[in-house]
């Protein structure tokens, strides 16, 4: 019997180490699979050439247009390493019935971590006090550090309330700190029982301290946070992203952050990455970066490379994913449904 062939871009390794550690081929040969994993070049032509007739494409590296998508011949699921999809068009993978992965439990712990991080290094400027003492400059910015309010009572509001903000949530709540949120997509319930009380997003920009943004990529959530949502920020606010870049107006982030719409921001993610050495965020004190790292662990490479290749193998066996993005798809493939079932993150990831 022919092998169970999957196609990923050459080189493409995730960066944070996993000692080039073969975990997805693990998962396979744990279930049997006679796989191969090949690597193609990344130029387009060159990718189909080798991609068309993949059973699997495990995508990473390069964006996977309609134009891949759509030359593959018996592509039978499309599987990624990440939460995010927006290297993916899944719009056209739906259109040609295959199924989209991704790795939607493996890191969010990490994540939230990272966000929590930058809420309090933020607020109890952390760069500026670290700074003070290397430039023996000891106590000095004192005057400043005495206008920092309590943390306990202040507000932390949500742009989307999905599992990662959900998982900020849960470490917010014992620094004493009152939660509202935006999130069109989710019943109310599910912000009532994690603590947070549910507003429209004029409200969350608006009377906040904190705003944390965690919209997908979506195509309707590119640019979503625009200079009239900045305008609205208390002019003490923070601002976090731990979720995409593009999901905000990045030159109104920055506008809002000269004029002093806003305090300050805490970014883990930028519109353009890794960003230009004239992105204005670059030099503002009143930002911490980090180089869209939120997710690093010891743990989070192996992690996500066992799922995908726990994804892969079953669908090497004919059965559904267990974290498919767009789910309808699956009753119209020949694939088979088997339990326990989880539908994954659903239409609104
Ligand atoms: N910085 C990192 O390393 C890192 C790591 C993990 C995830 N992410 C990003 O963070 C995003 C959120 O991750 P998650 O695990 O919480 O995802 P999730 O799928 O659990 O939650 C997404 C939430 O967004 C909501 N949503 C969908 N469309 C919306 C819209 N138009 N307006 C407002 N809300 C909308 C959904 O209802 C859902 O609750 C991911 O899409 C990913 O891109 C970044
Ligand atoms: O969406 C995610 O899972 C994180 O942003 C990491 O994604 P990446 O590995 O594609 O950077």
């Amino acid at each position: 019997m022919a092998k169970f062939r999957i196609v990923t871009p050459a080189g493409a390794s995730f960066t944070v180490a996993g000692g080039g550690y073969d975990y997805e081929m693990e998962a396979l040969n744990l279930a049997n699979i006679d796989a191969e994993i090949v690597e193609a070049p990344t130029d387009t032509a060159a990718f189909i050439a080798a991609a068309r007739d993949a059973d699997a494409i495990y995508a990473k590296g390069i964006p996977f247009t309609a134009e891949i998508i759509n030359a593959l011949d018996k592509c039978k699921v499309i599987s990624l390493g990440s939460v995010g999809v927006d290297s993916v068009d899944v719009k056209a993978a739906t259109a040609r019935g295959i199924p989209v992965t991704n790795v939607p439990d493996t890191f969010i712990e990490e994540v939230a971590d990272h966000c929590m991080m930058l809420l309090l290094a933020t607020f109890r400027r952390t760069i500026e006090q670290d700074r003070m003492v290397r430039e023996h400059r000891w106590r000095e910015g004192r005057p400043a550090l005495l206008q920092i309010p309590r943390l306990m009572g202040q507000t932390l509001g949500f742009v989307s309330f999905g599992r990662v903000a959900r998982a900020v949530a849960r470490r917010a709540k014992p620094f004493g700190l009152n939660m509202i949120a935006y999130d069109p997509f989710l019943d109310e319930t599910v912000m009532i029982e994690n603590g947070v009380i549910p507003a429209t997003l004029d409200e969350v920009m608006s009377r906040s301290d904190f705003v944390s943004m965690h919209a997908p990529a979506r195509p309707e959530c590119t640019g979503m946070l625009t200079e009239r949502h900045f305008k609205q920020m208390k002019p003490s606010a923070i601002f976090l992203n731990v979720g995409r870049g593009p999901t905000v107006d990045e030159a109104a982030l920055i506008k809002a952050l000269e004029q002093g719409w806003m305090a300050y921001a805490g970014l883990d993610v930028l519109e353009v990455e890794p960003p230009s050495h004239n992105n204005p965020l670059l030099k503002m004190e009143n930002v911490i970066l980090s180089a869209h790292t939120a997710s690093a662990s010891a743990r989070f490479d192996e992690a996500r490379k066992r799922r995908v290749g726990a994804e892969l193998a079953l669908v090497a066996q004919n059965k559904w994913p267990m974290s498919c993005v767009n789910p309808a798809v699956l009753q119209t493939t020949k694939l088979q449904r088997w339990q326990p079932v989880n539908l994954g993150r659903g239409p609104n990831s």
